[in-house]
């Protein structure tokens, strides 16, 4: 019996709904890939061109854009979601009246949202209260994909048939995609490293050298795990691709619109003229003031994103991003290892040990 073609649902006209949308095709599937814009819809239909977000990009034919929401959804067994976190949930809200509990339903959205510093899947959650729901990252550059560069991702969620379900409908020979049941540590690296990214940007343009990325990268990896597994992450999720994956390619790459705005602001750019002139979303700038605020109020260290929020919002000049480095207490390698209040302890202890007098030294020998 031939294999059911399945109909999959793309909210969203951005360069990942694009580049997912026109995956799916690729792998057989029937795509219906929903946007507002209208002159857009008529362009992917006609041309088979997303010329606002990814000019350069021949999609696969068969995707049918359409302004119509109700008929994207309609029969859709799998629905993508790649709407900017600021928007997600009121896209959500609409599309709700056509959502069905046996649809899966998966975000691509890296992002966070201010009230109740929710993630997209917990807002998908909320809004309709089923069950399929899970979300998508790892290092993918969307612009990467449209040149079908070889690419791999995560699905992470807890229900076997999501996980299943979205491996069969993307993955192809040039696209693979890894499961995982952490979906909020996932979700939570994807959203994360946004913030370094920009900052690792920010010290490109200022020269920096390798072994200073290496070490931004290497801390902010620290950093966004300390956090993450003070969220009830899995801490072994960040040595994956939604982890240290996705950390290696936004740090690294000016085609992450994060490290654009952090290279633009390098250069001396202001906050404002770096994201104009981006013209896309760069999640990071949002997500580090969110980041910032829930890390005081947990009591979780995190040195590089306030530094970072310092420069972004405060008017610190970009240079002190590296003082902020170098300044931190120099503690734990690996704190899954050797935890940091380890170290703490040994300094304080020592410190001691150096102000006792010399009577005490040593056990009270004098040797
Ligand atoms: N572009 C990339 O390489 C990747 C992006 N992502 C994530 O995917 C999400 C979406 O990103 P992109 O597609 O790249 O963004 P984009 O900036 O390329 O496009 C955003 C799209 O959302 C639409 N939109 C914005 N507000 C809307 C609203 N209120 N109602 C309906 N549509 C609205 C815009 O019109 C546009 O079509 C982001 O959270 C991003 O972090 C994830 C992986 C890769
Ligand atoms: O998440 C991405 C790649 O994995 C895209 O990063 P930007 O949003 O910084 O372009």
């Amino acid at each position: 019996m031939a294999e059911q073609q399945i109909k999959v649902a793309v909210l969203g006209g951005g360069s990942f709904g694009t580049a997912l949308a026109s995956i799916a095709a690729d792998n057989g599937a029937h795509v219906r890939q929903w946007m507002r814009d209208e002159t857009l819809v008529a362009q992917i239909n006609n041309e088979h061109r997303n010329g606002r977000y990814l000019p350069h990009y021949a999609m696969n034919p068969a995707v049918e854009a359409s302004t119509d929401m109700q008929a994207v959804l309609a029969d859709a067994s799998l629905v993508l979601i790649a709407i900017p976190s600021k928007a997600f949930r009121s896209v959500v809200q609409a599309a709700k009246a056509w959502l069905r509990p046996e649809q899966i339903l998966v975000s691509t959205t890296k992002g966070i949202e201010q009230d109740g510093f929710l993630l997209m899947s917990q807002v998908l959650e909320q809004e309709t209260g089923f069950s399929h729901i899970g979300v998508i990252a790892g290092p993918n550059l969307a612009s990467e994909i449209a040149d079908k560069q070889l690419t791999a991702t995560v699905i992470a969620s807890a229900d076997p048939l999501t996980r299943t379900r979205v491996q069969q409908a993307l993955g192809c020979r040039y696209f693979r995609v890894y499961a995982s049941d952490d979906r909020h540590g996932v979700e939570l690296g994807g959203a994360l490293k946004n913030i370094y990214a920009i900052a690792a940007g920010m010290a490109a343009a200022l020269g920096m050298g390798e072994n200073t990325r290496s070490m931004l990268m290497t801390r902010a990896l620290a950093e966004m795990s300390r956090f993450a597994v003070a969220q009830g992450a899995n801490p072994m999720t960040f040595l994956g691709l939604a982890g240290v994956g996705d950390l290696i390619v936004t740090c690294s790459s000016n085609l992450s619109r994060n490290y654009r705005v952090g290279y633009a602001m390098g250069e001396g750019r202001t906050l404002e003229e770096a994201v104009d002139a981006l013209g896309q979303v760069a999640e990071g700038v949002n997500t580090v003031k969110l980041v910032c605020a829930k890390a005081s109020e947990m009591g979780v260290y995190m040195p590089l994103a306030e530094g970072l929020h310092h420069v972004l919002f405060d008017g610190v000049p970009a240079q002190e991003m590296a003082r902020t480095l170098m300044m931190g207490e120099q503690s734990s390698d690996v704190e899954f290892i050797l935890p940091r209040e380890a170290v703490q302890q040994a300094h304080r202890d020592q410190a001691h040990h150096d102000q006792a007098p010399p009577s005490q030294k040593n056990g009270g020998s004098n040797a």
